[in-house]
């Protein structure tokens, strides 16, 4: 199966190792300073450094100031920049013009698809909604929404993604890409070895 792989809330380097020698195609950074997930964009930076070519790296942002953003995202060259809050249409095409942007929604329910279409983008996240949490909830939502979505584009499918449930996933919903996190965690932030060779092998098997 040739689905695209993120894990993401990275704070330490040989998560990041692990993740890439069992491959990942991408590695997500939380730049939202309330989650527990938040790496400062200098300890980002020393980590890039020792990651190879052709591994992207995602910034994470929540209703961030956009230059900001911008500033970060040139800093630290991130290939791609996730919005997970209530970022604007307007804010995300000026965000377009310098980086490739991928715009989250949560889902609480079928409705929340009638925002997609006004951002006429190619590629989305679909996560879980929680009144708590902005992202990384460990919680999967109804997935016959991502069926109806996918008339939209192409899916990137989060949300309480485990070793129990890919396979599942990846073969009914045939998402563009999946992205996990807490689902490879001991902690929030902190990755578990064993849980990300098991889940990437059952992913590369399939
Ligand atoms: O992970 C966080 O702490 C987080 C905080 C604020 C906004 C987004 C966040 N995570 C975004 C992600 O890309 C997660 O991988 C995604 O929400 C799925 O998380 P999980 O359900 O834990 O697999």
């Amino acid at each position: 199966m040739n689905v695209k792989v993120k894990i993401c809330g990275i704070t330490r380097l040989e998560d990041a190792q692990v993740a890439i020698e069992n491959g990942v195609d991408a590695l997500g950074f939380i730049f939202y300073k309330k989650s527990k997930r938040y790496i400062e964009p200098n300890k980002v930076k020393e980590i890039i450094k020792n990651i190879p070519p052709f591994i992207s790296k995602v910034g994470v942002f929540v209703n961030e100031d956009i230059n900001d953003i911008k500033r970060i995202g040139k800093e630290l060259k991130l290939d791609i920049l996730q919005l997970h809050g209530e970022e604007s249409v307007e804010y995300l095409k000026e965000l377009e013009k310098g980086f490739t942007v991928v715009k989250a929604f949560r889902i609480k329910d079928i409705r929340e698809l009638e925002k997609i279409k006004d951002y006429k983008i190619k590629w989305f996240l679909l996560d879980t909604y929680s009144s708590k949490e902005y992202g990384g909830t460990g919680e999967k939502f109804n997935w016959e929404i991502v069926k109806e979505a996918k008339k939209y584009g192409k899916v990137i499918l989060a949300g309480g993604l485990n070793s129990e449930n890919i396979k599942l996933a990846i073969d009914e919903l045939k998402p563009y890409g999946v992205d996990i996190s807490s689902g490879v965690e001991i902690d929030k932030g902190i990755k578990d070895r064993k849980k990300i060779i098991d889940i990437m092998r059952i992913i590369k098997d399939d």
